[in-house]
């Protein structure tokens, strides 16, 4: 309605006599320059009133002189508009004129931010029409616009800030542990809170000094019990424990004394301490160890990880008596897929006594989440159990600690991550759900940015650290020299006790078959093409140095501590610095010298040296 109305005004305007228009015009110019003034004289205090009666006498005036126009000349004109009528219109025309004024100004205004904004730059005579057609079609668009309508930029190039990943405290600053063994030694006398029985057990087994990452992390899992011990109250919980120390360093001995230690007091058998490995070999040889320490303390290990039958486990693992089932092991050490197994096939077997949970070879651990074993662990660790009430304390997994909660005893579990390789990658850390964790570790480097080739890990072996005693080279060849080059090493230079890797079990196969048929050393295989008892005898064999090479896949390649190895050959390159880390590492352990050579087609050698060398 309101629109029909100016419309037929402004066509009445048009249709009026010029004289009037121009007079109207004239008006609108007039107010415009005394509002100007007015602005201006403010201080000076012109009074505004007396030039709005001069106005008002002008109009008057005028109109007065419209009545004393002659009837004939009025008929001309199709309506006259009365004086509140022209009043407003001025008005409204005079608002136009500030709503002008202040759009210009505000032109003005976003010009000038512009033009500090733009650095000058030259341009071409096109690009300045370019220009001037986007100012002007951008002008009239903002002059559309009211004063206060948003004005969108987002022509100008703005710097995009780049964000910089930032690793937590706990993984950026780790407590340091010395890479030199033998330099760093330290009495086990020195190592604060180990128990008599375990140090007699030490010295009995010709070990007389600790190893720097043993006499770091000992007496800080020896702490976290001796607050609670067994039992957590008011909420203390032991933060985990992460350890990242090179191949050979002693890692084993380190959570083994201080979990032996905190069983020592048990009364009831009960699983307390679960060791999870990736291998079975891996398994049989940590379990050999506990089995040194515990021996004569009554504690019993106990190893589930496929090496007999599934119900001699369970025999192994629980006995039924009338009261119910008893646990026969109070620290288990497993595979993953066995360990699930038990939990959900074995009657009677628990975990809720669990107080230490060590992952070994942490990194290869966590890449085998996909099993799906840690969920299965902890979901047997916090089961509620029907005779819960007779258990004195019960065990509740809660998502947040409250004062209420933390009140209650209960005995916290704890999880020690070990590997020579542990990834520091905070999503793959943040699968395992640790709790207030503390790294230890012998990297004094910050990781290194990842690359795209493998965005896993950081393409350098800057991440981790390389046994003291290493020597590694790598032989430029093809494929032709690479049994000949293998040939020398054993024939010429009389290499003894060479352990040698291919990336696959044929490869090992017809490697085996090769040396085997040109003779005069004495050599083995060792893959999944053996059982397990025929691998068991092979190890054997090769550590009593009855074997001059064994040739392996990566089945040898973690963990596996055969004493005396002088040389590694890859006879294929791995395929990843965590591979080659590890394979490396079965030499030059403990503190000892060790060479490692890496066959390179010339194709590898520019590619694989710049990562190692690194
Ligand atoms: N304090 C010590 N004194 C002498 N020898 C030791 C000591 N601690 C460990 N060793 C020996 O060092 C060797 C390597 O130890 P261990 O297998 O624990 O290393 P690791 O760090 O676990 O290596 P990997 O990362 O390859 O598994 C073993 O033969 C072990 O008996």
């Amino acid at each position: 309605m309101s629109l029909f109305v100016i419309n037929r005004y402004l066509g009445d305007e048009v249709d009026s006599s010029e004289d009037r228009s121009k007079a109207l015009l004239e008006k609108l110019h007039q107010q415009v320059r005394n509002r100007q003034l007015e602005f201006q004289d403010k201080k000076k205090g012109v009074n505004e009133g007396i030039r709005s009666s001069n106005e008002e006498e002008e109009d008057d005036t005028k109109t007065r002189n419209h009545k004393e126009e002659p009837e004939s000349k009025r008929k001309g004109k199709k309506r006259k508009k009365s004086l509140p009528d022209i009043t407003a219109e001025l008005k409204k025309s005079s608002d136009d004129v500030e709503l002008k004024e202040s759009i210009e100004t505000e032109e003005v205004k976003v010009k000038k931010q512009r033009k500090k904004k733009i650095p000058k730059v030259s341009v071409t005579p096109g690009e300045r029409k370019e220009d001037a057609k986007v100012e002007e079609r951008s002008s009239a668009h903002k002059s559309s616009s009211g004063p206060n309508s948003l004005l969108l930029g987002g022509f100008e190039a703005k710097p995009v800030l780049k964000v910089m990943p930032v690793l937590p405290q706990w993984l950026a600053k780790p407590s340091l542990v010395h890479r030199e063994i033998k330099q760093n030694l330290v009495s086990i006398h020195d190592v604060p809170g180990l128990h008599r029985r375990l140090a007699n057990k030490l010295e009995a087994n010709k070990m007389n000094s600790f190893f720097p990452v043993q006499a770091e992390v000992i007496p800080a899992i020896l702490e976290s019990c001796t607050h609670g011990f067994l039992l957590g109250q008011g909420g203390y919980r032991p933060s985990d424990i992460c350890v990242s120390a090179p191949t050979g360093s002693g890692k084993t001995l380190a959570f083994v004394l201080p979990i032996v230690q905190a069983l020592l007091q048990r009364v009831v058998c009960e699983v307390r301490a679960l060791v999870v490995l990736p291998t079975k070999e891996l398994a049989q040889q940590v379990c050999k160890v506990f089995n040194i320490y515990v021996d004569g303390s009554g504690l019993k290990v106990v190893l589930v990880a496929g090496h007999k039958s599934f119900a001699k486990e369970q025999e192994s693992l629980v006995v039924r008596k009338l009261s119910g089932s008893c646990s026969l092991a109070d620290i288990l050490v497993c595979t993953p897929g066995r360990l699930v197994d038990h939990i959900q096939q074995t009657e009677g077997f628990t975990l809720r006594h669990l107080r230490f949970l060590v992952i070994d070879e942490a990194d290869r651990m966590i890449d085998s989440m996909n099993q799906d074993w840690l969920p299965h662990v902890t979901k047997a660790v916090f089961k509620v159990h029907s005779d819960a009430h007779s258990m004195l304390f019960a065990r509740k997994d809660h998502a947040v600690v409250t004062v209420a909660n933390s009140s209650q005893y209960q005995i916290p579990l704890q999880k020690l991550l070990f590997s020579a390789t542990l990834t520091h990658n905070p999503e793959k850390l943040q699968q395992l759900g640790l709790y207030q964790p503390r790294l230890f570790s012998s990297i004094h480097k910050q990781p290194q940015k990842k690359t795209a080739e493998n965005p896993e890990e950081p393409l350098s072996s800057g991440n981790f650290s390389l046994p003291e005693g290493l020597t590694h080279y790598y032989i430029p060849c093809n494929l032709n020299s690479k049994p000949l080059i293998l040939l020398h090493f054993l024939l010429t230079l009389r290499f003894s006790r060479v352990l040698c890797f291919a990336n696959s079990r044929e490869s090992s196969h017809r490697l085996f078959l090769l040396v085997k048929l040109f003779g005069g050393t004495t050599v083995a295989e060792f893959s999944s093409r053996l059982s397990p008892g025929e691998r068991k005898k092979t190890l054997k064999e090769f550590e009593q140095g009855k074997l001059q090479l064994l040739i392996s896949t990566d089945a040898t390649a973690r963990g596996i501590d055969i004493k005396g190895v002088k040389c590694v050959i890859n006879f294929d390159a791995p395929q990843f610095i965590r591979t080659y880390i590890h394979r490396v590492g079965r030499t030059a352990r403990a503190g000892k010298a060790g060479l490692a050579f890496t066959m390179l087609l010339k194709i590898q050698v520019c590619f694989s040296v710049s990562i190692i060398c690194q």
